[in-house]
């Protein structure tokens, strides 16, 4: 899909303050086209306040925006066509009927009348709510207005598409299908910058991660990247015998003095661990005569890395 601009978004030195609060403080993001980029950080970190600018629904304090090549703050109706927005949480508008409700935005969005009718049943099967037409929005679920909000979203087809939370309200097969049109959106060219806290799902998504912490970029990594990082993680350790793991363990944890022990069904988490640390632990525990019979790391290289920023930022 050709894109104006050689990224979707492209912020600059990003700032905002809500009174004493300086919510971001010097923020830069890139989107780039044909991937999903994945916007971590913790609770209060400036995510939905980046969002709400990016989508031109508050104006930044200082720094520029570029949607689609666009200027978002000179010109923000021009980059709005090029925008898709997903909010957290879900609009007004309950007294209309599912369809109405898409058919309002398409006609927001100047769709021809011969394609409005055509685009919104196209965009109900997408989100499978097919079966809702006729129906009020108010007496859709949570998931499913969540899934409506993603249709809306979509109705101009757009190039940068940006998501806070759209995962939070969906159930697992919900989720997956939330996965597979995010990745094939990215396929047919769309920048996708999409938040959420839910980092192993983020995982499978996302191509790329920005790491937000308080009000700032703090890593922006190819996923990639990450997988291959040797940081620090958790791991499970499965054993035959827990009560005898957990003695080991505790004799361990005096030469690894930073090493926390969690005792889980069959086994134990420990960690922050290296590979080379957690092969060194299991080298002891094998010679203390624990029968183990399985270690893994307990999360993702995403969860790894964001624990590592976090860590040291606290
Ligand atoms: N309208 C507002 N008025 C005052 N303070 C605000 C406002 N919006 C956000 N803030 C503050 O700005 C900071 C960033 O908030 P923001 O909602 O962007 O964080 P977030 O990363 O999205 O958090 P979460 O993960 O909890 O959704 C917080 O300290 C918040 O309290």
């Amino acid at each position: 899909m050709p894109g104006q601009g050689d990224a979707g978004v492209e912020a600059r030195g990003i700032t905002r303050r809500f009174g004493p609060v300086e919510a971001l403080s010097g923020l830069d993001i890139t989107v780039p086209y044909g991937q999903v980029t994945a916007l971590v950080g913790a609770n209060g970190a400036g995510k939905t306040t980046l969002l709400l600018i990016l989508a031109t629904l508050l104006a930044p304090d200082t720094g520029t925006v570029r949607i689609a090549g666009h200027d978002a703050l000179a010109r923000p109706a021009e980059a709005r066509d090029s925008l898709g927005w997903m909010p957290d949480t879900f609009g007004v508008y309950d007294q209309l009927t599912v369809d109405e409700y898409l058919t309002f935005f398409a006609d927001a969005y100047g769709l021809p009348n011969d394609e409005r009718a055509r685009r919104v049943k196209a965009l109900l099967s997408l989100v499978h709510l097919e079966d809702r037409i006729g129906r009020p929005v108010h007496a859709l679920s949570r998931g499913q207005k969540q899934r409506l909000g993603m249709a809306r979203a979509l109705v101009h087809r757009p190039r940068v598409l940006l998501l806070d939370e759209p995962a939070s309200g969906l159930d697992p097969r919900s989720r997956v299908e939330l996965r597979d049109l995010l990745r094939s959106l990215a396929a047919d060219g769309v920048a996708v910058l999409v938040s959420s806290h839910i980092l192993s799902e983020l995982e499978e998504i996302a191509d790329r991660v920005v790491l937000v912490d308080h009000g700032r970029t703090v890593g922006d990594h190819a996923m990639a990247e990450l997988a291959g990082a040797s940081s620090r993680v958790r791991w499970r350790i499965r054993s035959l015998d827990p009560e005898r793991l957990a003695a080991a363990l505790a004799g361990a944890l005096d030469g690894l003095p930073w090493l926390e022990a969690t005792d889980l069904p069959g086994g134990a988490e420990v960690g922050p661990l290296t590979e080379a640390e957690a092969a060194g632990l299991l080298a002891e525990l094998v010679k203390a005569g624990v029968p183990v019979t399985g270690l893994a790391p307990a999360g993702s290289a995403l969860e790894s890395a964001y624990l590592a920023m976090t860590e040291t930022r606290r």
